[in-house]
């Protein structure tokens, strides 16, 4: 950007104003996703944009994931992860490390970059506020029909309240969620972090759900991106194998948020940096746009 002549500088700041006008006042949930946090340059521009963007009055909530953290965390103590259709398997050992990653270390540096750079951030995980209340996961076995796969503490989101989110965006703080749901009785649960981003979103009544992770967007079998997907076209790519692993969620839920009223729903490229002021905030169609039909 310093190398840029000023005209132009000028002409990409002027270009920002419409997006400005026309999200002003709307929430836009932000997926931040494990795999675009992994370098502290990113951590830090991530941070900024999100700032810039609440500055500018837009009200942005951040569901954050932490997939590779909590792989790393799992290393030092001797065990791996195992993962079924993108869920990780989750004993009650891995349970703990999920919590002291995700709740701990992975919200709280989120939390302290945005501080840093001007915002007022809030971390809140499933049980501040009652927002997240989930139950065991129930995953049918493709393999043997009837019958379930034990995912351990996996969760599966039962309702949401979104009031202590709702609260907080009216006095001008930035929500940073963690995906943990908890039960009645109090146990807590793993949940896919673009799981928890595609329903807040849905709650929320958000005008947009970014979800930012480390490719350019869904890709097809050559590796090529595809720009804009429908419904029918999701399906298809679902059933020829085009998507596995963690895109499975990711896919699942920006369909399904994007079906109940988003308005629109992107999957972007979190290792550019300022991806998100480039989606939001100028003119270049960006990452895949998943459509409601
Ligand atoms: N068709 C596809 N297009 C792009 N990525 C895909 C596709 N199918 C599977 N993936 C995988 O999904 C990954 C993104 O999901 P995930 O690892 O859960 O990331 P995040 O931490 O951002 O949620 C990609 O890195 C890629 O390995
Ligand atoms: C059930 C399940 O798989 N939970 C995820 C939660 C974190 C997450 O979703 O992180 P990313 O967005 O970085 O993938 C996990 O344990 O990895």
């Amino acid at each position: 950007m310093s190398k840029l002549e000023p005209k132009i500088k000028a002409e990409i700041l002027a270009e920002a104003l419409p997006y400005i006008r026309k999200f002003h006042g709307k929430t836009i949930v932000i997926k931040y996703g494990g795999n675009a946090m992994t370098e502290e340059r990113l951590k830090h521009g991530f941070a900024r944009d999100v700032v810039l963007l609440k500055l500018v009055g837009m009200n942005p909530v951040v569901v954050h994931g932490g997939g590779p953290q909590i792989d790393n965390a799992l290393r030092k103590v001797g065990k791996s992860g195992t993962f079924v259709q993108g869920m990780r398997i989750t004993d009650e050992e891995t349970m703990e490390v999920v919590e002291w990653v995700l709740g701990g270390e992975v919200q709280q540096d989120i939390v302290m970059l945005i501080n840093q750079y001007g915002g007022q951030a809030v971390g809140l995980t499933g049980k501040d506020g009652g927002l997240i209340h989930a139950e065991k996961m129930q995953m049918p076995d493709k393999d043997k029909p009837g019958e379930f796969i034990d995912l351990g503490y996996v969760g599966k989101i039962t309702s949401i309240n979104p009031a202590v989110v709702k609260a907080l965006q009216d006095d001008a703080f930035i929500p940073v969620i963690s995906p943990i749901g908890f039960s009645d009785d109090g146990q807590a649960y793993n949940i896919n972090a673009d799981v928890v981003a595609g329903e807040i979103a849905q709650i929320l009544r958000a005008e947009k759900l970014i979800m930012m992770t480390n490719t350019p967007g869904v890709l097809d079998k050559k590796e090529q991106l595809l720009t804009d997907l429908t419904a029918h076209e999701i399906e298809t790519l679902f059933a020829d194998g085009t998507i596995s692993g963690g895109m499975l969620p990711k896919i699942g839920s920006a369909l399904e948020a994007a079906k109940s009223g988003v308005n629109s729903v992107h999957i972007i490229d979190g290792r550019i940096e300022h991806s998100l002021l480039l989606e939001i905030l100028t003119e270049q169609p960006f990452g895949t746009l998943i459509r409601s039909h």
